[in-house]
């Protein structure tokens, strides 16, 4: 009996255990499709859960229905065997006497899956959770991203705004720049017309300047002109009144001589009386004295007028032409025997005396310049000298520099020291001799072809006839003489220094500087220079005076005795200062007038305050000489303007 019992318990135990079996197979089932919500312990929604027979009935049939059947229709994979084994298993544990504690189990078990669903709820509420704030995190992601593209947007924005404005920049630098531009261009096309207009203007003022210097030079060349009529009026003058003496000098010879002769025919008319009383009586020796008177007159007649012709011929081919001024060369060959004489002997005591002062004087002793320039003048002075005995071609000089800074002197002195002859002639009188003038060349050079020793021809204001030729205020008879000039100078010459002197340059014709070897520029005298020239005019017009006391001799009346008094160095060099800009010969004038302001006063002497007196009268003289000047400049530039 117990172990039909026994074996009845393990039946139902194994029913039991299979309808568990089967059912958790269905649920497990439904569980792995996802879809399946079958519990044979879970009240299902439209069944009732008490009734555990019904249950999979109506299990079967929603299910069927709600997963077992496809929704597209027919039921895919659901195996009903083991449904219906289940539902076997649960009849034989309804009938078994442990269907209770069978139940039991099962409800136990049923509760434990209850709890692993609650935990698997638990756990699906958590992955929400978790999803939630998934979710949550990308919203906020998405926000982020939302608002860094936005500010993305906006910095894209303001980039492209950048970029605007950068190129609204560009595009208004580029219009200013444009417009600097134009404006630089205006500027230096403006400028290109100021500078074209300045130089027009330059030129018209310097065509103005060319023009008056023109007008200028020609004034100067009147007033050379001018100067030279006058002058060879005057020389005419002088010429004139020397022949009216001379002409009173002979009347009055005559009249001697024509009262001795009255006295003398008075004595031979007594005596011819008495012949002539023999001759009327006597027929024969009347004839004789007619015939002779008549002969005696006929050969005094031809005589004179032959000597007359012979004088003029020898005059024309031996005498010194009339435009030298000044010369070495006697006047006639005979002039000079005696002259030459004197000068012979004049020379050796003269010498005798110098040897037994100083041994050698140097030349050009009474000329101030500067070292550098006397030193090379004296060296042209010697290589003048022996240029003839070297039997070299002269070379030809131009002295140039302002008005009376020594060009002449030292023209003077090269030709005296160097041992030619030298001869003297100024530009201004050749325009007065109009056609003559050229004859008068040739015969200078002519002229100067007889000196045996060389000849130094100086012309000085030579500009007065050697400008330019092609200017229009030059004459016919000017140009034609300048040709000639050239034409004797065209080679070089061994007879012949020519030593031209202007205070214009710049107005010789380029011919006549062309023949020119030496150039050299006489400035104005600096301070060095200045106390030189006021030291030696002092010793010459004031303290020379016993020797030109010895001198004049007793023909002229004796001046007045200069005493010279506290005439310190300091005081000529501050004379030397004040007197800048001042030439040689206006120093020279300075110191004559010192000599007139001394025998101005009672006791002839001359002490510093005088001597600055006239240091600074002379000066302010000379400034109001110089603002005449620029002012006369100025008014004839005005003028012409
Ligand atoms: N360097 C000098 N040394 C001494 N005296 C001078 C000097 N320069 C000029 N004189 C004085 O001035 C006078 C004129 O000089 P000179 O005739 O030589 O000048 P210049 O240069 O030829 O002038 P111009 O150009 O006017 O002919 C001379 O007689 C002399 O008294």
């Amino acid at each position: 009996m117990a172990a039909s019992r026994i074996s009845s318990r393990a039946g139902v135990a194994a029913a039991a255990a299979a309808a568990v079996a089967s059912i958790s197979a269905l649920s497990n089932r439904a569980h792995a499709d996802g879809s399946f919500r079958f519990s044979p312990f879970s009240s299902p929604p439209s069944s009732d859960s008490s009734s555990p027979q019904k249950a999979p009935k109506t299990d079967s049939k929603s299910d069927g229905k709600a997963s077992g059947e496809d929704p597209k229709g027919g039921l895919s994979g659901f195996d009903p065997e083991s449904l219906e084994r289940g539902v076997k298993a649960l009849k034989e544990i309804n009938r078994s006497p442990y269907a209770k504690q069978v139940f039991e189990i099962m409800r136990k078990q049923e509760e434990t899956r209850l709890a692993e669903l609650a935990a698997e709820k638990a756990y699906f509420q958590a992955m929400q959770a978790q999803e939630e704030i998934e979710k949550q995190r990308k919203m906020a992601e998405e926000q982020r991203n939302l608002v860094q593209q936005q500010a993305q947007a906006k910095a894209q924005m303001a980039r492209y705004e950048d970029e605007l404005a950068r190129k609204r920049m560009q595009t208004d630098h580029e219009a200013q720049r444009m417009h600097n531009v134009e404006l630089v261009r205006m500027q230096e096309e403006s400028s290109v017309r100021k500078e074209q207009a300045r130089r027009a203007t330059e030129e018209q003022i310097q065509a103005q300047q060319r023009q008056t210097e023109k007008e200028r030079a020609e004034i100067e060349r009147e007033t050379i002109r001018v100067k030279a009529l006058a002058e060879a009026e005057a020389r005419a003058h002088e010429a004139k009144l020397t022949e009216d003496h001379n002409r009173r000098m002979l009347v009055e010879r005559m009249n001697g001589e024509r009262e001795k002769w009255l006295a003398a025919i008075n004595t031979v008319f007594s005596h011819i009386e008495g012949g002539f009383r023999t001759l009327l009586t006597d027929q024969s020796k009347l004839v004789m004295a007619v015939g002779g008177a008549t002969a005696l007159a006929a050969g005094v007649y031809t005589t004179r007028e032959g000597a007359r012709v012979i004088w003029g011929y020898v005059n024309r081919i031996l005498g010194q032409p009339s435009l030298i001024r000044e010369s070495s060369i006697a006047k006639y060959p005979w002039s000079g025997i005696v002259s030459r004489g004197i000068k012979k002997v004049r020379n050796y005591s003269t010498e005798a005396g110098a040897s037994k002062t100083s041994g050698s004087e140097s030349c050009l002793d009474n000329v101030v310049l500067h070292p550098s320039l006397k030193r090379r003048i004296e060296q042209l002075a010697r290589a003048t000298a022996n240029t003839k005995s070297h039997q070299a071609p002269f070379r030809n000089m131009l002295f140039y520099g302002p008005p009376g800074t020594g060009k002449t002197m030292v023209a003077r002195e090269i030709a005296q020291k160097s041992g030619l002859d030298y001869a003297m002639m100024t530009g201004g009188d050749v325009a007065p001799l109009g056609a003559e003038a050229v004859t008068k060349i040739h015969q200078i050079f002519d002229w100067a072809k007889k000196s045996k020793k060389g000849l130094l021809l100086f012309i000085d204001e030579a500009d007065a006839f050697l400008c330019e030729r092609n200017s229009i205020y030059m004459s016919e008879a000017q140009r034609s003489a300048l040709n000639a000039l050239l034409f004797r100078t065209g080679d070089q010459s061994r007879d012949i220094v020519l030593v031209l002197a202007t205070n214009r340059p710049g107005d010789l014709d380029s011919a006549v500087t062309d023949r020119i070897d030496e150039v050299i520029e006489f400035p104005l005298p600096g301070e060095e220079e200045r106390v030189k020239l006021l030291k030696l005019y002092l010793n010459k017009y004031l303290s020379d005076q016993d020797k030109e006391d010895s001198l004049l001799g007793s023909f002229k009346r004796k001046p007045q005795k200069i005493t010279v008094k506290d005439l310190s160095e300091d005081v000529i060099h501050e004379a030397a200062r004040k007197t800048e800009g001042f030439s040689g010969r206006e120093i020279a004038k300075l110191m004559a007038s010192v000599q007139a302001a001394v025998y101005g006063r009672p006791d002839s002497i001359l002490d510093s305050k005088l001597f600055m007196e006239v240091v600074d009268y002379k000066v302010a003289e000379h400034h109001q000489r110089i603002k005449l000047a620029s002012e006369d400049q100025k008014s004839v530039v005005d003028f012409s303007s």
